[in-house]
């Protein structure tokens, strides 16, 4: 088919795009027409990366199940670099706005960047499990198709950070054609194995209820205890795997519901001290959670708490090998971090702590440019722990140079090293994080409650207000301030002097129609009056 027919297929009129925090994101009625493009702006980026593998994947996270949306991966796994975002809006708008206009936009791009569209472009794809996929996968593949020359990759259901890695390995390998799922099982395996056999890890210190919010976690996770030894297949088990039926995916479960609600989701029955996690739609981010034996309440170990546990092992193996000055370790939050979590990175950790934007992509940017260790997450479960080439090479030498007669310091050594690639460094994981927790528990014998000890949530709110415009809600001072509307943010400021140990902060979602408003505050009851009042105030000036 010419490039018209198949934009008469696939392309529909009138819809505005946004590249937002995670890509494009809407009903997936109106999303052919972007996946169109997007598969366009892929083959694009290939070519102009020397014909890298440049992945696309199809999901919607956390979404609701009608909802779907597609985002790009870089060759190394990170996200799309921020300055093709605006090509990617372009396009798709050009090719809303009618065919002419989508031919003349990518003319303009190819002519300025001089992309030789004959060249070779490389591209993976794959989806997570919403209905909508196989119809918007379809309108993908026609988008690339429009190109000659392109080399697919088509790894049918994957998560999100699954098609991340295996990008990155099919990058690094002399042998792409190699590549399959499997890989992405065995390395996670093998290094799990290796570090906890080290540690004589022979059983975890409680058992762990996976909450899979019905998505393509739920497949993969139980291929990965499938394959993996006794220890993790006699004490993980999994609820909310019912992929097959669509209507059910993020439905009263998922980490994003847990989250949110604070709350167990459907069908889980907890008992006192055993540990549960919730994967999102996705899985690519993950919070745990416990009842406590005495009152039996719902305790949330959130992204804070995960960074928190992750930062201390990795400062205390640092400090055991005598690296701590040589290696430089940060972590990396967004202003929804809990404000009990930075202080005691900070004061009691001594632990730098910068904040980004939110998206992972910022917090990885800054994670990579400021640390040679940098355990990055979001309050809501996103993140992970990267490690630079400076680390890589220490470690290296370090390993060679001490004899395995200093037991303490060799296996320290082995054991940042195995650590380093237990974690997923392309992007936040919900399985590879799972595995990085339940290791650095299961090392340090630490029950959910232990865990829990290191410092005690400040009580917060967060909120969505509908306004009629949210592009009017800009802030700065990576989101914590607003510098529009006009007077708002005195408001704010106003309020906030009336709590004690209070914050609040107001920013327009990257991914809903929404402005978000979060506050805390000494007491529950002045989190909730904190955050109704600023966005009371928000209606007020939208
Ligand atoms: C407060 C919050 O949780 N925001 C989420 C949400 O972004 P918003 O831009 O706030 O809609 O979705 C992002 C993508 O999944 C995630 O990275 C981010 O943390
Ligand atoms: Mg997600």
């Amino acid at each position: 088919m010419s490039f018209q027919e198949l934009y008469n297929k696939h392309c529909k009129q009138g819809h505005h795009y946004t590249y937002g925090t995670a890509g494009f994101r809407a009903h997936n009625s109106v999303l052919d027409t972007v996946m169109f493009t997007t598969g366009i702006v892929a083959v694009l980026r290939s070519i102009y990366l020397k014909s890298k593998f440049v992945g696309v994947m199809i999901t919607a996270s956390h979404n609701p199940p009608e909802d779907n949306g597609v985002k790009i991966v870089e060759p190394h796994g990170e996200m799309l670099v921020q300055n093709w975002e605006p090509i990617a809006t372009k396009l798709a708008n050009s090719a809303s706005a009618g065919f002419t206009q989508l031919e003349s936009a990518l003319k303009a791009i190819t002519d300025e960047l001089h992309i030789d569209t004959t060249q070779l472009a490389c591209i993976t794809v794959a989806r997570d499990s919403r209905e909508s996929g196989p119809r918007l996968l379809a309108a993908l593949r026609a988008g690339i198709s429009v190109f000659s020359n392109v080399k697919i990759v088509d790894f049918e259901l994957l998560t999100t950070p699954q098609l991340h890695f295996l990008t990155h390995t099919l990058n690094s390998s002399s042998s792409p054609s190699t590549v399959k799922e499997s890989a992405y099982y065995d390395h996670f395996i093998s290094m799990w194995n290796q570090l906890t056999q080290l540690h004589h890890v022979t059983e975890l210190p409680f058992h762990l209820t996976i909450d899979c919010a019905n998505g393509i976690g739920a497949d993969k996770v139980k291929e990965l205890i499938a394959q993996a030894g006794s220890v993790l297949a006699s004490s993980l088990s999994t609820v909310n795997g019912k992929t097959d039926t669509f209507q059910l995916l993020n439905e009263s479960c998922g980490a994003d519901f847990v989250k949110t609600n604070q709350t167990f989701p459907a069908n889980c029955s907890p008992e006192p001290s055993q540990l549960y996690c919730s994967f999102d739609g996705d899985a690519d981010r993950v919070v745990f959670y416990y009842m406590d034996d005495k009152e039996n309440k719902f305790h949330l170990l959130d992204g804070d708490k995960i960074a928190t546990l992750l930062a201390k092992l990795l400062a205390d193996l640092l400090h055991q090998c005598g690296l701590s000055d040589t290696l430089n370790l940060g972590v990396v939050q967004t202003a929804y971090a809990n404000g009990s979590s930075t202080k005691y990175i900070s004061d009691d950790l001594k632990i730098p702590v910068s904040c980004t934007k939110t998206g992972v992509k910022h917090l990885h940017h800054e994670a990579v440019s400021n640390y040679d260790i940098g355990v990055y997450f979001e309050a809501n479960g996103h993140g992970t722990v990267i490690f630079s080439s400076k680390f890589v090479e220490t470690i290296d030498i370090a390993l060679q140079e001490t004899s395995k007669t200093n037991k303490n310091k060799h296996e320290s050594l082995l054991s940042l090293q195995l650590f380093s690639q237990l974690i997923n460094q392309t992007v936040g994981d919900a399985i590879s994080d799972m595995l990085a927790v339940v290791a650095t528990l299961s090392i340090l014998k630490l029950k959910p409650e232990d865990w829990d000890q290191c410092y005690h949530d400040l009580p917060n709110r967060l909120t969505k207000v509908i306004v009629p415009d949210r592009s009017v809600f800009v802030s700065t001072n990576a989101e914590r301030q607003l510098v529009s509307p006009e007077g708002l943010q005195a408001k704010i400021d106003e309020l906030v002097a009336k709590y004690p140990k209070s914050r609040s902060f107001v920013r327009a979602s990257g991914t809903e129609d929404a402005v978000r408003v979060y506050a805390e505050a000494d007491t529950t009851e002045n989190a909730i009056e904190l955050a109704t009042k600023v966005g009371e105030q928000v209606k007020l000036h939208d």
